[in-house]
């Protein structure tokens, strides 16, 4: 058997060729990055990584070395990448130069704010904690409409709804915000609480249907499984649910509502709290279709596309790795239409003039398909 000591030696002395190698490549990258500013050719080609990696592999016969090989070169070559971004996403050609720097956003008594649903809603409540008692608002009855409204220029902010502690993403607004290229500039978080409310002088005992968003009937699954006979309706919105038991007139209905709509309705309310969790929050978006980012925002908002093969959502994440970025969220949905290809909305936690950023950015939106940057907020 060798002995430690002399093989470390070893080791050591190919470490020191490798890293001598390994600058000496790095620096033929950096020429590389020159002729490509010149040429305005992509710093990434898939073509010619292949082409690398099939040569250097074709005489290897044994599967692991073969495969240590690959890995390495793609790394390495991925390295270089990274590189080559770096010295050119310094340029602004390289990320959206559509989003405008503002010290803050544009907000007065003239400002028009969209929201979903009526009020008493949650959004609602969103939208004042956001915006204010001063700003003129109005509701419309579908989340699309809101994106809608602010396509068409009728509003200068919309609120929706984007995740919640207990249910999840609300399915289907990040597809919205890019199907109508607006983008997100604030985000704000309303403790949710439900109650239960009915008509005044009506008890549980009465109670045989109870109408709310399915949202609020999945964070009360809970309090609802204990009443099986209760037929469960689904309606737009939670303030809708506590109007509609208001205007039915009816003991045998209930909603599950704020108490804010409960009061607004003439309700009486039953029970309190009776969300499952005691901590439940639901984070709403502020929609514009002027593309800002106040220069203190602090999340940046994508979303692209990656085939769906091993390793390359990995590739695309060490982007942030690398350049020491952190990811707070990511959420992944099949492509309708494109077989075995998925799309990724990820949250980073940044700014766009943050040269870190730009370059994690730079790499991602030449690396991807359907990059877009939603907003910085
Ligand atoms: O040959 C190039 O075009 C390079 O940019 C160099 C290199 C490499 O490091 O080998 C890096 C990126 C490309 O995707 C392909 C290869």
């Amino acid at each position: 058997m060798r002995d430690l000591m002399e093989i470390r030696q070893q080791i050591d002395e190919i470490d020191q060729k490798m890293l001598s190698l390994f600058k000496q490549r790095m620096r033929c990258s950096a020429d590389v990055a020159e002729y490509k500013r010149g040429t305005g050719k992509a710093i990434y080609d898939p073509v010619r990584e292949r082409q690398k990696i099939d040569v250097l592999t074709k005489d290897e016969t044994e599967t692991i070395i073969k495969k240590s090989v690959e890995e390495m070169f793609l790394q390495m070559m991925s390295i270089s990448r990274r590189y080559q971004y770096s010295l050119l996403s310094q340029e602004d050609a390289y990320i959206d130069g559509t989003f405008e720097e503002v010290d803050s956003l544009d907000i007065n008594e003239n400002t028009k704010v969209v929201y979903q649903g009526i009020p008493g809603a949650y959004q609602e409540q969103a939208m004042v904690q956001y915006f204010g008692e001063n700003v003129k608002n109005f509701s419309v009855p579908e989340f699309k409409d809101v994106v809608k409204t602010l396509d068409r220029g009728e509003a200068d902010y919309g609120v929706l709804p984007i995740e919640n502690t207990s249910a999840g993403t609300v399915s289907g607004i990040y597809d919205m915000i890019l199907d109508y290229d607006i983008c997100v500039v604030g985000e704000e978080s309303v403790d949710v609480r439900h109650v239960f409310a009915a008509l005044p002088g009506s008890s549980l005992e009465q109670i045989e249907k109870v109408y709310s968003h399915p949202q609020g009937l999945m964070q009360c699954k809970g309090f609802l499984d204990e009443h099986p006979e209760w037929e469960q309706v689904k309606v737009a919105n939670t303030a809708i649910s506590a109007k509609k038991v208001a205007d039915d007139g009816k003991n045998t209905k209930a909603a599950i509502c704020s108490e804010r709509a409960a009061k607004m309705y003439g309700l009486q309310i039953l029970k309190r709290e009776v969300n499952d969790e005691g901590n439940n929050t639901t984070r709403f978006v502020i929609m514009s279709k002027k593309k800002q980012y106040r220069k203190d925002a602090g999340k940046v908002s994508i979303s692209f596309s990656v085939p769906h093969e091993s390793g390359s959502l990995y590739n695309i994440l060490t982007h942030f790795m690398f350049n020491n970025v952190s990811m707070s969220n990511i959420e992944s949905r099949p492509l309708p239409g494109r077989k075995w290809e998925y799309g990724f909305y990820v949250d980073v936690i940044g700014n766009l003039n943050d040269p870190a950023i730009r370059n994690a950015l730079a790499g991602i939106k030449e690396e991807t398909k359907d990059f877009k940057i939603l907003g910085n907020f």
